[in-house]
């Protein structure tokens, strides 16, 4: 077992805050050391040796997912988390009819529109547990030439007896899970319930955001979306009077709708939140947005070429509604961490000082730009309407050695040489659409003016 601690070590050495960017074929190797993880790398034998899994997604391919797997791992139990109803989840359920040691759970989709995005791994080993949550499919492409985040937690050690209470961190990490966990209602879920309350995750220092459907009211309506995140970043979030002129950055691969106006929700309701801070925001600065979603030409000139936009959805049915909310984008930009050419599916949110040299915190999540993930306030604000399961784990300086604000870089070489600077997934400053020339990138029209990296042209429909 002396093995898997070194390399424990390694993983927390490399940084405190053990989040990784997933590997991407192509691209200088240097650019995939340290700070990058592969599929294989998270469920290798290097990291516990497995007793059990459960993998939380929205897209799957059973027989490549199980391949993953080390050999020795392959038959043992694995529970699939999806959203699939009807016909196509009898299609997902036949994929795995050669493998008796895989079962199915259903995560109910009551509100319409709703989908089960939420991307976690629960590893259950004979020494502990950990908890990975992340933002890529459990498909080939969305390991292969895409930039993904990974948070992969300590291991966290049995206890001696089990307590639902016992054994969380100064940031609710245990309770939260086990909260999210139950609000499935689902039968499958309980043995896994039952093993996180056994182990003791007091280690643990991000703080969960998720969403989960329903119409959330009283206490509940500050559990989840964006209303959890604004609580916790007024108890525990800098200062105002630190923040009050830093943007917020927001950087997603899916966008719904918006509404008519950005008063509507995205800066009437959803920013709110987003600035919030302690000490009260003072309501008059109504802080700046920005947004990064890639060009059409950055996806025509990536590494997968037009393709990576099959996994970019926005249709111009919604964007030719919403004109307002191109002003606030930003291009992809990683030449730092050598992923400019590797399309975003990760989702990152950010309060990055003016310099750019910190941030105030980093949540990275399944969750889009959407009313559907992050939810939207009814009935006068009294109730958060969530469609959608959503994971994330939010980064606050507090929990990290006491401090204010996190050091931050994209630049490899500052990262490889430096211990606790916060690894951006892009580019600082930002880099504007140029004027007239930029589009955002649209999955469901044609481009047929200029090839693609692999000489190719997008004719979708
Ligand atoms: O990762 C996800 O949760 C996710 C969800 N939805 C889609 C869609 C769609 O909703 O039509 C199209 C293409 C890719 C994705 C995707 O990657």
């Amino acid at each position: 077992t002396s093995r898997f601690h070194v390399v424990t070590k390694v993983y927390e050495l490399a940084q405190p805050f053990s989040f990784f960017l997933t590997k991407v074929a192509g691209i200088a190797d240097k650019y995939n050391s340290t700070l990058a993880l592969d599929i294989k790398d998270i469920l290798s034998a290097d990291m516990g040796n497995l007793v059990a899994s459960c993998q939380f997604n929205y897209m799957f391919d059973i027989p490549w997912l199980v391949q993953q797997y080390p050999k020795e791992f392959r038959s043992k139990p694995l529970l699939i988390v999806h959203g699939e109803q009807g016909p196509s989840k009898t299609t997902l359920e036949a994929e795995a009819i050669d493998y008796s040691n895989v079962r199915f759970c259903q995560a109910k989709l009551e509100m319409l529109f709703g989908t089960h995005h939420t991307k976690m791994m629960l590893l259950q080993y004979d020494t502990g547990m950990r908890v990975v949550i992340h933002t890529s499919n459990l498909i080939k492409q969305d390991w292969h030439q895409k930039t993904q985040g990974i948070w992969i937690s300590p291991l966290f050690p049995k206890m001696a007896k089990p307590s639902a209470t016992e054994g969380d961190s100064t940031t609710h990490f245990k309770r939260n899970l086990l909260e999210y966990l139950s609000a499935y209602k689902a039968y499958q879920l309980k043995d896994w319930i039952n093993n996180i309350s056994e182990h003791d995750m007091s280690t643990a220092r991000v703080v969960i955001i998720g969403s989960v459907p329903g119409r959330h009211t009283g206490d509940q309506m500050k559990s989840w979306g964006h209303m959890k995140l604004k609580r916790v970043l007024q108890q525990h979030g800098p200062s105002n009077g630190v923040v009050k002129n830093w943007p917020v950055i927001g950087q997603f691969s899916s966008i719904g709708s918006m509404g008519a106006n950005k008063e509507a929700w995205l800066c009437g309701e959803w920013l709110q939140s987003l600035s919030a801070a302690t000490g009260g925001t003072t309501l008059s600065s109504v802080p700046l947005l920005k947004l990064v979603f890639p060009t059409k030409d950055n996806v025509r000139c990536s590494l997968e070429g037009f393709p990576a936009g099959g996994s970019i959805p926005y249709s111009i049915n919604v964007a030719k509604k919403q004109m307002f909310l191109h002003d606030f984008f930003h291009q992809w930009r990683s030449e730092g961490q050598g992923r400019s050419r590797a399309m975003p599916h990760i989702k990152t949110y950010l309060r990055p000082s003016p310099d750019n040299q910190k941030t105030a915190w980093f949540l990275v999540t399944s969750a889009n730009l959407s009313k559907a993930a992050w939810g939207a306030l009814e009935k006068k604000g009294t109730q958060l309407m969530i469609r959608s399961y959503e994971i994330g784990v939010l980064f606050l300086p507090k929990f990290f050695g006491g401090k204010d604000l996190f050091d931050v870089s994209s630049n490899f070489e500052m990262l490889k040489s430096s211990t606790d600077v916060f690894p951006l997934p892009f580019d600082l400053p930002l880099t504007d659409y140029i004027k007239g020339k930029d589009r955002p990138w649209m999955w469901d029209i044609p481009y047929m003016d200029l090839p693609d990296t692999n000489g190719n042209i997008w004719c979708p429909g």
